[in-house]
């Protein structure tokens, strides 16, 4: 694979000059060049910084080789639950209300305790690395300077320290249910003393999903990147490339646990005080079993659609969830598909406390470091102040059910065929 590129942006059309030293905006309006010239001087017309965060998804895809493209946009299977997250967002209708004073309107909320500036968050995404040389460390100031959560994966490829050094909000520390207890025990003691606030336990990933673009194209992780918070010896095989197969499905095969059960997770309570998050649950007697089983936050997540093929939008399972919890006052969490600040109004809307963005927060790292992962949340966060404004909630307690239609689903459809590597996607959405 190619080395992350850090150059700027190539948002330059054809008849389009651009200053050498234009770099993306985080979230600051389009800055128009000279519109006086005389018939002598060259009209410069500087490009608009990122509008939309798939803006940043377009200057990622020009910056990224195309095997790690494809590791982070491609799903499981025929991706049908990847669109799925994607389609179930343009069947929301907001019910904007009137005549309400919107003359501030506060997107702040508070989470396991810690306050935020903002509901929308960065899910755990594996090696940062391979999106920018700085990794999680450029993630965590990202998300300190849009006061945002951070949720850093187990498989971070800088170590839990760094990461904490530099973050300016609330961490929360991602596990899978390593096969090597111990190695669990260490990394939870590790993230208590370095001042993460929750465990996020992935429950959604017993095996890796069927992921065929990492299959073609035999996609390992490069030399001189690894998850470096667990043992080397434990990684050589995320490092092996070979044709045919993903060397990450093998290498979650060997390290991570496909026999744990509810039953499992006292002996995660014991190991720590720290509140304990369960990350994939989809249905509503999953949910109540989380509860029962003490479980302090749930993540209505299909992760991605890089998991189960077939399973259902999260946007889908998200009221399910909500109303079988809701009364037992455990907050809901969300992710998938989030690609607007209206998206993240409608699950806002639907009950989640909060929500999650994966891809965008790594378009937004491989677009421009730290700059790029605060402009994806400082965006989020202004289109949903915005959407807030002209529905007339100017506070996220009145961002309620009222709010929002979300008409039903049509069945899914038929695979549509394979799954080309750097396949295009549709995009789809509410697209504010
Ligand atoms: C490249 C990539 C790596 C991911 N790595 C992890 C991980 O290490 N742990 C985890 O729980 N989820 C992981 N996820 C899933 C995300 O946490 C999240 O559920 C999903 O990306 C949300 O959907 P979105 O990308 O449409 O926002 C990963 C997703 C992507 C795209
Ligand atoms: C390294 C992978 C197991 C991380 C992950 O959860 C994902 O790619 O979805």
């Amino acid at each position: 694979m190619t080395a992350p590129v850090t150059t700027t942006p190539e948002t330059a059309g054809p008849e389009t000059a651009v200053p050498e030293t234009a770099v993306p905006e985080t979230t600051g309006p389009a800055t128009a060049g000279p519109a006086t010239a005389g018939p002598e001087t060259a009209v410069l017309t500087a490009t608009p910084g990122p509008l939309r965060i798939e803006d940043y998804q377009d200057l990622a895809q020009r910056r990224l080789d195309d095997q790690v493209w494809d590791f982070v946009e491609g799903g499981a299977g025929t991706e049908r639950t990847v669109d799925a997250n994607r389609c179930a967002f343009a069947r929301v209708t907001l019910r904007p209300r009137v005549l309400v004073d919107v003359s501030a309107c506060d997107t702040g909320t508070e989470l396991l305790g810690a306050p935020l500036a903002t509901p929308v968050g960065v899910a755990p995404t594996a090696y940062h690395r391979l999106l920018h040389p700085d990794g999680e460390v450029a993630t965590a100031l990202g998300a300190g300077a849009a006061g945002a959560l951070y949720v850093v994966s187990v498989f971070a490829s800088r170590t839990l320290e760094e990461i904490a050094a530099e973050a300016a909000g609330p961490l929360w520390l991602q596990l899978y249910w390593l096969r090597r207890r111990e190695v669990l025990a260490g990394l939870v003691e590790r993230a208590t003393a370095a001042g993460y606030r929750a465990l996020v336990l992935t429950v959604d990933a017993p095996q890796l999903g069927r992921r065929h673009r990492d299959a073609r194209n035999g996609f390992a992780v490069p030399a001189g990147i690894s998850a470096v918070n667990l043992d080397p010896a434990l990684m050589a095989s995320a490092h092996r490339s070979d044709a045919g197969r993903s060397a990450l499905a093998v290498h979650t095969a060997e390290a991570v646990d496909p026999s744990v059960t509810w039953a499992d997770l006292a002996w995660l309570r014991a190991r720590s005080e720290l509140p304990v998050v369960l990350k994939g649950i989809l249905t509503a007697e999953d949910a109540v079993l989380a509860v029962q089983h003490g479980a302090d936050a749930i993540v209505v997540s299909n992760h991605g659609g890089r998991q189960l093929d077939g399973a259902p939008a999260s946007l889908d399972a998200l009221a399910e969830v909500v109303d079988a919890v809701g009364a037992a006052g455990c907050p809901v969490l969300f992710d998938g598909g989030v690609r607007s600040g209206a998206d993240a109004f409608a699950a806002l809307a639907l009950g989640a406390r909060a929500v999650l963005l994966g891809r965008p927060v790594l378009w937004g790292l491989a677009a421009d470091g730290a700059a790029g992962v605060a402009g994806v949340l400082g965006l989020a966060t202004e289109e949903l102040a915005h959407t807030m404004a002209l529905a007339g909630r100017p506070a996220l307690p009145a961002v309620d059910r009222s709010a929002v239609v979300l008409a039903p689903g049509p069945a899914q459809g038929p695979p549509q065929g394979p799954v080309h590597g750097t396949a295009q996607r549709t995009a789809v959405g509410t697209g504010l």
